[in-house]
């Protein structure tokens, strides 16, 4: 079988920062240039302690002294040694540096984070903010600043960080509001896990790689800035700075032109080395997402061409005139529906879904749905594409998207109305009593982390596991669907599964928890035929053996017949006949019903008796 074929073993990789730092000193200009930041950052943490003399003794014997064994870079204008100097310059020019960077850091990433994720009026008063701070001079500001606050370089670097944030926030901004409507988003909601872990695992990760690259430079040019300021005589001059010593070299050119050497050789380098390095890891970073990307899409094709063929055997195109009343058409409970099942584990009632439109309109696109799942049943939801099935079950889920919300109508879990809960209160249901298995697996799995991660963080949050107990349920769980290697498949990344493994990994996380609900949308329409059958197989297994619900969309008759107990056929946003399979099958009444049946009677080879095609399960 072809798509549980095991992939490569990338065996016990190193981290992936271990990676990068790998991968950036393999390069000479990469190595360059790592090597003299940490040198100079080694200078900057004992700098200080290192130095031979005092870096403030002045000493009028001494004053612009060439260099000699007692002033190794020789004196400056008031005799003090240059060499000391130096030393303690580039502590405090590179934690003035560091200063700006943390506070632009601060400023812009949590606001761009709130804005990107939570849009609203937040995101329309940072946007404001930033704009107004990038129209601002940045050098006007600071002149000011310097003269109302006095010359303090932190102080100085402080706002320069302020003013340097709205390079952070719009990065953050855009790469958040990219990936908030990323489908494994959803999942991680769905799953359990709260805003912040969301926004801290799988937002955080998006945006590290760019953010590290952009503090390189910031860096960079926080220093220049820095220099300039104090170059311009603009800052403390009894605090030794690199900026400081160039205005003293400048001074003296002609006397001593060594002087202005040595502050402008490591601002110089510094840059330099900071700006060469921020290249060599864009290079190295975007390598490996585009590298991922290929992958990703290889297999997306693979499977995504199968499942067009499939859609077009599942789909079938009906006329809107068939649209009869909204009262659906109820069949009563055959014997054999009502043994296997018991009282009702969800309830919707008269369930509508609308959709913001321009000018404060609103499109209704779910119309009054009533549903009812019961315990340990499974619940086929089948209709053609575009007739409400997956607004229905987002809606169920509280997952609908940007501009869609339930306007009318009630969603009940075991008696608890989900609809009137808050956020808080529906994560903790959703991720341990509902699960969810999507459309499309490999969009439901981020691309940044393990298989194993992405199976033991929901574990640790909703069961409250260990680690090592939530590693191993996530291997016992593994092994249950059917990986053929689970240890290897959970040290994989997406990219390195198939897309038939890929959707056994998310059964395997919806199931994790023992949820009494499964809402299962359209899990085999992304997948090769061969492996929708066993996915089939597998999920109904899963279901006997935990006796769990299972609400199963689909727009395939054929699964419904061979997994459903029970049916409910959508159209237009309404259900128009609901009732046991076989009832179903047998007297269907409804003339949308009917034009399903005779669709895939009249394309497909005749079906054998209902009840035969079950190779498993007792139904
Ligand atoms: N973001 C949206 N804004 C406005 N309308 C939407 C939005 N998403 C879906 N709809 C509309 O809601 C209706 C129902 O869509 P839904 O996705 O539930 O269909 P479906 O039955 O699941 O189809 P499929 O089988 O193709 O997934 C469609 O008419 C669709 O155009």
């Amino acid at each position: 079988m072809t798509a549980i074929t095991p992939k490569p073993f990338v065996g016990a990789a190193p981290s992936g920062r271990t990676r990068l730092i790998r991968r950036i000193i393999k390069r000479p200009i990469g190595a360059l240039s790592l090597g003299f930041l940490i040198v100079v950052a080694l200078i900057a943490v004992f700098g200080p302690l290192l130095a031979p003399q005092d870096p403030n003794l002045a000493s009028l014997q001494k004053i612009l002294a060439p260099p000699s064994a007692d002033n190794l870079l020789g004196a400056d204008s008031a005799g003090r040694d240059v060499f000391s100097r130096l030393l303690a310059a580039t502590q405090i020019s590179i934690a003035a540096a560091l200063v700006a960077l943390v506070v632009a850091i601060v400023i812009g990433v949590i606001a761009g984070l709130i804005a990107g994720y939570y849009k609203g009026w937040f995101d329309s008063v940072a946007s404001w903010f930033t704009a107004l701070i990038m129209a601002l001079p940045g050098i006007v500001i600071l002149l000011a600043a310097r003269a109302v606050l006095g010359p303090s370089v932190w102080l100085a670097m402080a706002i320069f960080g302020i003013l340097l944030s709205p390079a952070y926030f719009r990065l953050v901004y855009a790469a958040v509001s990219a990936v908030r409507s990323e489908l494994y988003v959803d999942a991680a909601r769905v799953s359990g896990l709260s805003d912040m872990r969301i926004i801290g695992r799988h937002i955080l990760s998006v945006v590290r790689a760019p953010i590290i690259i952009q503090s390189a430079i910031v860096a960079g040019i926080a220093i220049a800035i820095q220099s300039g300021l104090e170059f311009l005589g603009l800052g403390d001059l009894s605090v030794p700075t690199w900026g400081s010593m160039l205005s003293d070299g400048f001074t003296n050119i002609y006397k001593a032109p060594l002087l202005m050497a040595w502050p402008s050789l490591a601002i110089a380098l510094t840059c330099i080395a900071l700006t060469l390095l921020a290249n060599v890891m864009r290079d190295e970073l975007e390598r490996t997402v585009v590298v991922r990307r290929k992958r990703k899409r290889a297999v997306a094709t693979a499977t995504g061409s199968i499942a067009a063929v499939t859609e077009s055997i599942g789909a079938v195109g009906f006329d809107d005139d068939l649209i009869v009343g909204v009262d659906p058409i109820r069949h009563e409970d055959d014997a054999h529906a009502s043994s296997r099942v018991g009282d009702e584990v969800l309830r919707v009632r008269d369930l509508r879904v609308a959709y913001d439109k321009e000018g404060g309109k609103s499109i209704e696109v779910v119309h009054g749905v009533d549903l009812d799942i019961r315990r340990g049943e499974v619940h086929g939801l089948i209709g053609e594409s575009g007739s409400g099935k997956t607004q229905t079950a987002f809606a169920v889920l509280g997952l609908l998207p940007r501009g869609g919300h339930v306007s009318g109508g009630s969603v009940e879990y075991e008696g608890t109305r989900l609809d009137e809960l808050g956020e808080r209160k529906y994560t903790a249901i959703r991720g341990r009593r509902i699960g969810y298995i999507p459309q499309e697996p490999m969009s439901n799995l981020d691309p940044a982390f393990t298989i194993g991660s992405q199976l033991v963080e929901p574990l640790r949050v909703s069961l409250g596991l260990s680690k090592k107990d939530a590693r191993e349920k996530a291997l016992a769980l593994l092994e249950r669907v059917g990986i053929p290697d689970p240890k290897r498949t959970f040290a994989a990344y997406p990219h390195e599964i198939s897309g038939g493994m890929a959707q056994r990994v998310l059964i395997a996380g919806a199931v994790s928890t023992d949820p009494d609900l499964i809402i299962a949308d359209e899990p085999t329409t992304a997948l090769d035929v061969t492996v929708q059958a066993e996915v089939l197989d597998l999920l109904r297994d899963l279901q006997n053996e935990r006796g769990m619900a299972l609400l199963l969309v689909t727009h395939n008759f054929g699964v419904v017949a061979d997994l459903c107990d029970r049916v409910s056929v959508m159209q237009s946003g309404l259900i128009v006949e609901t009732g046991p399979v076989r009832s179903i099958f047998q007297h269907a009444e409804h003339p949308y019903t009917k034009s399903l049946l005779g669709a895939i009677l009249d394309e497909g080879p005749a079906r054998p008796p209902l009840g035969t095609t079950r190779t498993g399960g007792n139904r």
